[in-house]
């Protein structure tokens, strides 16, 4: 018998037997201060469908209330929480039955789910309640693979106000809807084959938007001398998704992020293939961005350019 073997360079694996409590203590747990402390910190789980990702992420937002508000972190702040659905170009409110939202961009660029509520979460078990009631207004739909497929993106997005000087800390926990193949919902008509061609489109933009931020920081903090240097696009407006993560793509913006991806698989020898695809997207994503002083990013903001940069500035930019 033959075996065809495959590498792929990811950062960890996990296995059947580990816990989401340790993937949480390897890799999670440091994005809570961090967020608590004004950073943009991110977490996705993506994969094909029924792989655990809903499963990962409900019990990494436990742990996340656990960790967030026992008390134990420096500094008086509040917690607000939004959790919304995407589908398509369609978003709901899942602290609010469902309801449709919309999505603006303000006057200064920020996009605003507008319609969307925000609850302010007190302790723990009001966290996690919060989190719960949400998760049960997620749309679902049965693949091959999952009788219960989320075939939308969920966002539980976790904003952190710091009552002292009013700055806020994010951090987004973003469980993808599953990457199906088309074979896997052929049964189920148009509609269906039509949502996951939407679907696959906005985690192909995503996985553009993630490699071009690395790529587009690393050009920041190398090269952030020469004001001249080309920073990599970063096609964040294509999805609905990415126009939501703003924050975390936005070229423009010098607020500090912090991004994981947690990449979910079905080891079983009849998913080798969607195995090899997820482990292919999970590799692409690993790109290393050198470390920059995190002072360094306020540095770099334009309030702080000399003479001569801003002049170079001007020269490049205005007509
Ligand atoms: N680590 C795990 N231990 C035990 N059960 C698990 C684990 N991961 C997933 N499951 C179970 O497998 C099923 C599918 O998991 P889940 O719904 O999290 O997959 P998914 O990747 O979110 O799927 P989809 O993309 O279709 O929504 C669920 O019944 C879930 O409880």
């Amino acid at each position: 018998m033959w075996y065809i073997s495959s590498d792929y360079q990811i950062d960890r694996l996990f296995n059947v037997d580990s816990t989401t409590a340790e993937i949480y203590k390897e890799f999670v747990v440091d994005l809570v201060p961090y967020a608590w402390n004004g950073g943009v910190g991110t977490l996705f789980a993506y994969g094909q469908t029924g792989s655990g990702k809903t499963f990962t992420v409900s019990r990494l937002e436990q742990l996340i209330a656990e960790t967030m508000m026992n008390g134990k972190l420096e500094g008086k702040r509040e917690v607000y929480l939004t959790i919304i659905d995407l589908a398509g170009n369609a978003a709901f409110d899942l602290l609010n039955e469902r309801e449709p939202i919309a999505l603006r961009e303000d006057s200064l660029g920020t996009t605003q789910l507008v319609g969307a509520q925000e609850n302010k979460v007190l302790n723990v078990d009001h966290m996690k309640a919060v989190v719960e009631r949400a998760t049960s207004f997620r749309r679902t739909a049965p693949t091959l693979k999952n009788p219960a497929s989320s075939r939308s993106h969920a966002i539980c997005r976790i904003r952190i106000r710091n009552t002292t000087n009013g700055s806020d800390g994010l951090l987004y926990l973003v469980d993808l809807a599953g990457s199906e193949a088309a074979r896997d919902v052929a049964v189920h008509g148009a509609d269906r084959m039509r949502e996951t061609k939407q679907i696959n489109i906005s985690l192909s933009v995503l996985k553009d938007c993630i490699r071009a931020k690395a790529e587009a920081d690393t050009a920041k903090t190398l090269y952030r001398q020469k004001l001249s240097q080309k920073v990599p696009h970063i096609p964040f407006r294509q999805s609905a998704l990415t126009r939501v993560l703003k924050h975390v793509f936005d070229p423009a913006s010098t607020r500090a992020c912090r991004t994981i991806v947690i990449a979910c698989v079905n080891p079983s020898l009849a998913d080798v293939g969607p195995t090899k695809n997820t482990l292919r997207f999970a590799e692409l994503l690993r790109v290393q961005v050198p470390l920059m002083d995190e002072s360094d990013s306020e540095k770099n903001s334009a309030m702080y350019w000399t003479n001569m940069q801003l002049r170079e500035w001007i020269k490049e930019n205005v007509s």
